[in-house]
């Protein structure tokens, strides 16, 4: 590789795809929209899910799989829920040359899969449901005892994303299939079911902020940018300084009972009084009544996905190529021999290379010696560099000599000798540091990135200036779709690759007191409308 071709701040999409290839983490592939995850990149999914594995199952979800096909008597079961998202439905329609009977659809997402119903709600599904069948979820909630039920997949989603010409498909933000985790759980409470939406929202912050080193806001979204489907959603806003834009990074939705309605997933209510025999019995007549001491379970479902890869690559890549966060590389460490020439006892070089990866690796570093022959030291820098691996560990003789390495920081490049003795030590620690500083360098640009707004004239020369605003808002949704269409038009003579969109609401912050306390008559910038909370505008992904 001949080094990235491209400037980050001059032609970003170029440098992002550029950065992906160059850095073996992504390849293209010939469906459109889809792309090959190679080792490089599958490596720091793969330490996502790891860390997520293990803290939702001190929650107690269970690892489940449910079947990728969806019938479309199920899938547009839920109304609202499918409208408006239907143009992204990928259908099965054939079998070899044969047609299918009915058309089946590939997930887009599993509530369908996962809810249909168990017990009859109404009489209007085919006979052979009204009979208590088992299928799926509700099967697992016979009785209150049964929850709170929660389960999770780790599986891949297709969403056949339509895009205008002008807006490339980008490699992890938005491609046609997806690899994600999405969790699915159900509550006997409201109280319940809130409090897990938060817990989980704080994995995914953790996510973002301990593994990725990316700052990300946690917050709610209004009701125009909620999931329809449910009741309220959460989320954590990430932001891309090169663009300006924000980022939806994950989401934990709370359903309410809208699908366990949909879907008649009931439990008998707890503090109901004993069900008298004929209200059981009513239980399996035609209709159910929920009235009869049953009640509608609450529901989650939160998601994360290999989104996460790409802003990743994008908050902390650089014109040298990626920059991996310790946490998440795969290799955090490359020795490379150094000053090997005719005259030098290489052995002894690769010797102490090798020794040298061994002590680290015993360590529990994630180390690897790079002997190949036939390349320069410096085509081997420049190789590790556009990996992004965090330290470079040079071994020449005079080192040696010294019993020294030769320590670069790829997020820096900060050189700095390190003592070969305890070197195991020196390098952990100087791992905690770049994980450490990287999080701060783009937690102070994205701080320093959102720009407190309370008159409406400030708000598009901020957006231009690529910053996020946060406003004083009225929460009201006409006033949403007003600022969207008033902040599209941008004083700057529009960049045609990369049309100054209309601002959206991004997160309504669950930490407000960021900002000065909204007294009564602090008005909406936009509306004039009595304000409510601080919430965050901007163009975005
Ligand atoms: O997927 C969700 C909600 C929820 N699904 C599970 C994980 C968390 C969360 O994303 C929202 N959503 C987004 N996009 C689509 C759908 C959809 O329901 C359904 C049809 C196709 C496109
Ligand atoms: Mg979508």
């Amino acid at each position: 590789q001949i080094g990235i071709l491209y400037k980050k701040e001059i032609d970003f999409a170029g440098w992002y795809t550029d950065v992906l290839l160059k850095s073996e983490m992504m390849d293209y592939y010939n469906v459109s929209g889809c792309y090959i995850l190679k080792p490089w990149s599958y490596s720091v999914w793969e330490a996502v899910q790891e860390w997520f594995n293990v803290q939702i199952k001190r929650l107690g979800v269970e690892n489940a799989y449910f079947p990728m096909f969806v019938s479309s008597k199920v899938l547009e079961r839920e109304k609202n829920h499918i409208e408006g998202f239907a143009p992204e439905v990928a259908w099965v329609t054939k079998a070899g040359n044969s047609d299918l009977e009915e058309p089946i659809a590939i997930r887009p997402t599993s509530e369908t899969v996962m809810y249909p119903c168990a017990l009859i709600q109404t009489a209007e599904l085919p006979m052979f449901l009204t009979f208590p069948m088992s299928l799926d979820y509700a099967k697992w909630i016979k009785s209150h005892r049964d929850l709170p039920l929660k389960l999770n997949q780790w599986n891949s989603v297709v969403r056949w994303e339509f895009k205008n010409p002008r807006n490339f498909e980008e490699p992890f933000l938005r491609t046609r299939e997806f690899l994600w985790q999405e969790g699915h759980t159900a509550h006997l409470t409201k109280e319940s079911a809130d409090e897990e939406v938060l817990q989980i929202l704080d994995l995914y912050r953790r996510v973002y902020e301990e593994l990725l080193a990316v700052p990300v806001i946690p917050g709610v979204k209004s009701e125009k940018e909620k999931f329809a489907g449910g009741l309220y959603t959460t989320t954590v806003e990430g932001f891309i300084p090169t663009t300006g834009r924000g980022i939806q990074g994950a989401t934990s939705h709370c359903l309410g009972q809208n699908f366990s309605k949909m879907f008649g997933i009931l439990v008998e209510d707890p503090n109901a009084s004993a069900q008298s025999k004929e209200e059981k019995e009513k239980l399996f007549t035609d209709v159910v009544d929920p009235s009869a001491g049953k009640l509608f379970v609450w529901q989650n479902s939160w998601g994360l996905s290999t989104r996460v890869i790409g802003v990743m690559v994008m908050v902390h890549g650089d014109n040298k190529g990626l920059v991996l966060p310790p946490r998440v590389a795969s290799i955090q460490v490359v020795v490379v021999p150094c000053g090997i020439n005719s005259k030098t006892d290489h052995k002894a070089i690769f010797k102490g290379c090798e020794d040298l990866v061994l002590t680290l690796q015993n360590a529990n570093i994630r180390a690897k010696a790079d002997l190949r022959d036939g390349y320069t030291p410096g085509y081997k820098f420049n190789d590790w560099e556009q990996k992004g691996v965090p330290i470079r560990l040079e071994i020449g003789p005079a080192d040696l000599a010294k019993s020294q390495a030769m320590s670069v920081r790829r997020d820096t490049g900060a050189k700095a000798p390190i003592a070969l003795s305890n070197i195991a030590a020196s390098v952990k620690q100087l791992l905690d540091v770049i994980q450490r500083d990287m999080f701060n360098r783009a937690k102070e640009v994205f701080d320093s990135h959102i720009i407190p707004v309370v008159k409406w004239e400030d708000v598009v020369p901020n957006l231009d200036d690529k910053n996020i605003v946060v406003m004083p808002w009225c929460e009201v949704e006409a006033c949403e779709d007003d600022i969207k269409e008033r902040s599209g038009r941008s004083a700057e003579p529009q960049d045609e690759r990369a049309p100054s969109a209309g601002a959206k609401s991004l997160a309504i912050p669950f930490a407000q007191d960021r900002w000065p306390k909204i007294e009564q008559g602090t008005l909406c910038p936009a509306c004039g409308n009595q304000a409510k909370r601080w919430t965050m505008f901007g163009r975005s992904y």
